[in-house]
């Protein structure tokens, strides 16, 4: 593989359950680099958020914010690295929980601001934004699906049926946020159309199509 010498950095973006995690390793094998993933299970944070969205929306994101930039750094002495989730996703969430009167616009200010400086290229830090994000779409109706099958406690329908209009929401900001995502190069997977977990015809033309992208921006 004709390698270029510096450090890059792929993240996957896209809804709760569009498959992230899934093609982090598979991408990560298949570029025989590290996978990162965010710790769902251990996280102390996101089963208190589920049920008081307004008391948690901030320490919520602080707690991501946090974590995310350590996978950051720690990716950033690699090449090819994938991490499971972008940063800037965050953003979505804590913005459409202020506009629908969830959180505070100055917590929001507060937390932009945040992320702001801590993700600012500085002389003589490891620079932090990533060469490649990779957003899968999906539908609700996939969603849906994957969340119940998953059966992550929290996020069930049966024991809050009030979060389907929350999922329903978060669709709407997905698409629109990835258009107007410009910190890198980006692509976009049908994750309704490609099944890359379970069919391998499917499996190879993602990853072909990732492949492509890389040597585009001169990463492979
Ligand atoms: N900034 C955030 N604000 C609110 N909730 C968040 C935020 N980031 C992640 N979450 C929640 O954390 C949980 C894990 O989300 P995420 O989409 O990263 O992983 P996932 O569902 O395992 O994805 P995949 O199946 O695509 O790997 C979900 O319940 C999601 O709603």
């Amino acid at each position: 593989m004709n390698r270029k010498s510096v450090i890059t950095v792929i993240v996957l973006s896209g809804p709760i359950g569009a498959g992230k995690s899934s093609l982090t390793s598979i991408l990560a094998k298949h570029l025989g680099s590290t996978a990162y993933y965010e710790e769902v299970n251990n996280n102390p944070v996101l089963p208190l958020y589920y049920k008081d969205m307004k008391r948690y929306t901030f320490l919520l994101n602080t707690y991501f914010l946090n974590k995310r930039l350590e996978e950051i750094n720690a990716a950033a002495g690699n090449h090819n690295d994938v991490l499971d989730r972008s940063i800037y996703e965050d953003l979505l969430f804590f913005n459409m929980n202020v506009d629908n009167g969830v959180a505070d616009p100055t917590e929001y200010q507060i937390y932009h601001d945040l992320m702001d400086n801590m993700m600012e290229d500085v002389p003589g830090n490891p620079r932090k934004k990533p060469d490649l994000l990779i957003y899968i779409h999906v539908s609700l109706d996939t969603m849906l699906k994957r969340i119940g099958k998953r059966g992550r406690e929290f996020e069930q329908l049966d024991s809050n049926p009030g979060l389907k209009e929350y999922y329903q929401n978060l669709l709407r900001y997905y698409e629109p946020w990835y258009e107007q995502y410009d910190v890198s190069p980006k692509i976009a997977i049908d994750g309704d159309k490609f099944d890359f977990v379970d069919n391998q015809d499917d499996q190879d033309f993602v990853l072909d199509t990732i492949d492509s992208k890389l040597r585009e921006i001169g990463n492979l």
